[in-house]
């Protein structure tokens, strides 16, 4: 099972739920403390140890991880701040035996664990917090946030006041939208997750590899799947999604109105006049089609969309396609059966209004075009109708490079067109889109990436 990411609210249910099944508060962050004494302990190698001690739960977390690790012989001092109010809290500190000291009296030491704030976080940061916080990073060696750094949304990922710098965050329990949704995901710095024995299930959870098999005995290339992609305007992008189309397991690419160039593989059609696409899609073989990647925005455009969405088949709506539905995608889209669009953040925001951070507005999207919303960047969220949401968790930032979404969106015709549904497409594409690019290495041109897609599908067989 890929791994659960849990709200505030859901992981506190999640521990209600096993408090409930037998264990107790107490026993829970005995174990989350001692996940952080093991995290620190491997990195600390014998320096210094300065734990920021809040005034909840994410603090009870601290003082155990405190006492441990001086139990242990590290040289370890507390700065607490706010007085515990937890029950667990309360016992975790008075089991401290080390020296305390006020947080605005904390002095830099070389490794430091922040437990000031967890999901309880309920207000941006004080200035003066912040400050101390951030000054106290930047000095450290190796700074460790307990559960999610210090003044972030642990549901929307935003950032009230978080410090910048830290190396690393323990999740505890499972993954909140907080570690992989941006701006709080880059805050993280490395992630780790430690299992506290608390059963986590959601219908949210990371992007995990894909488990794929060869094509069956019988397969011929139309069964494998048929995609048309429709080009426009800027023939270029339609060449790179029908290219990552033909690489990504597609059994036959048909580039409808440019010629294709390499490779010889994918058949031209040519598009006179936009109603010849009507023509082209009415083929029960076809799998998926995909419209956008430098469609134009004029006349001629708006007619080839027409066409595309009137057409039974399964459809990736892309790039300018989106901005041509602008205001009206739900009305237009919602009615069609089997959708999926695949909007970076300016094209998300011309057709939604923005909810409460990335995740809701995109699960909120796919509710609105009753389809399934790719919202891409380097947090990627692939939302479904139903509910369910599925969350990038490897990423390349060299995939900021222009047709980089064009190949993206032929990859998920690809996929679609295999038989797998758009919500399984579209994670099975964006893992394939990020691994080819580190397989690509270093600043690739968005042209290479479709020769490491088999490669990339190879690793899942
Ligand atoms: N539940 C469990 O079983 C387990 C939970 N675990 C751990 O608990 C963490 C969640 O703990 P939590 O719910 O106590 O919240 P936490 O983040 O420590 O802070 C809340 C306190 O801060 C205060 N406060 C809020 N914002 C503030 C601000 N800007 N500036 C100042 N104060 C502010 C707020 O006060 P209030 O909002 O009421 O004024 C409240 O007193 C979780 O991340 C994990 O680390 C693990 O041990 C595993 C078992
Ligand atoms: N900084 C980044 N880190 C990881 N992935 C990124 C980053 N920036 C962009 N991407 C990915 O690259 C692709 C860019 O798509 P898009 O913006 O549509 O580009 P284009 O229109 O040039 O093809 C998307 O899949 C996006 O998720
Ligand atoms: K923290």
């Amino acid at each position: 099972m890929p791994q659960p990411i849990l709200t505030a609210a859901a992981m506190r249910d999640a521990e209600t739920a096993a408090v409930a099944a037998g264990t107790t508060y107490a026993a829970l962050m005995a174990t989350a403390g001692k996940a952080v004494a093991d995290t620190a302990a491997r990195f600390a190698l014998g320096r210094p140890i300065l734990v920021l001690a809040g005034p909840g739960n994410n603090g009870g977390d601290g003082y155990v991880a405190a006492s441990i690790l001086a139990e242990r012989g590290h040289d370890v001092i507390v700065a607490a701040h706010g007085d515990a109010r937890s029950a667990e809290a309360i016992a975790a500190r008075a089991a401290w035996q080390g020296q305390t000291i006020a947080l605005a009296d904390a002095e830099p030491r070389p490794i430091l664990i922040d437990a000031l704030f967890g999901t309880g976080l309920s207000r941006p940061l004080d200035a003066d917090v912040a400050t101390t916080l951030q000054s106290l990073v930047d000095a450290a060696e190796f700074s460790l946030a307990v559960d999610v750094p210090s003044g972030v949304d642990t549901d929307t990922g935003a950032d009230l006041g978080a410090p910048h710098g830290l190396t690393a965050t323990l999740a505890l329990g499972a993954y909140k939208p907080a570690h992989l949704i941006e701006p709080a995901a880059g805050l993280c710095g490395h992630l780790f997750l430690a299992d506290i024995g608390v059963p986590a299930r959601g219908s949210w959870h990371v992007i995990a590899r894909p488990q794929l098999v060869p094509p069956p005995r019988d397969a011929q290339k139309f069964t494998r799947g048929l995609v048309v992609v429709v080009a426009g305007a800027m023939p270029g992008a339609a060449r790179l999604a029908a290219r990552a189309a033909i690489h990504a397991g597609a059994g036959y690419v048909i580039l409808a109105g440019a010629d294709a160039g390499q490779p010889e593989a994918i058949v031209h059609k040519p598009l006179g006049d936009p109603a010849d696409l009507a023509a082209i899609l009415d083929d029960d073989r076809i799998g998926c089609v995909l419209i956008g990647p430098g469609l134009g925005r004029d006349d001629r455009a708006s007619a080839l969309l027409d066409i595309a969405v009137a057409s039974r088949h399964p459809l990736v709506v892309d790039g300018d396609a989106l901005t041509l539905l602008g205001r009206e995608a739900p009305h237009r889209l919602a009615p069609r059966a089997d959708i999926a669009m695949t909007p970076h953040a300016g094209e998300f925001a011309r057709m939604f209004a923005s909810a409460d951070g990335k995740l809701l507005a995109t699960l909120s999207a796919a509710r609105a075009i009753d389809g399934v919303v790719v919202h891409k960047g380097p947090d990627t969220v692939v939302a479904a109708p139903d509910g369910r949401a599925a969350v990038q968790i490897e990423r390349s930032s060299w995939l900021s490079t222009a047709g980089s979404g064009d190949t993206l969106a032929g990859i998920l015709a690809a996929r679609r067109a295999t038989g797998v549904d758009f919500f399984g497409a579209a994670q099975q594409a964006v893992w394939f889109h990020t691994r080819a690019a580190k397989l690509a290495g270093p600043a690739f041109v968005a042209d290479q990436l479709s020769h490491y897609l088999p490669a990339a599908i190879g690793e899942c067989l």
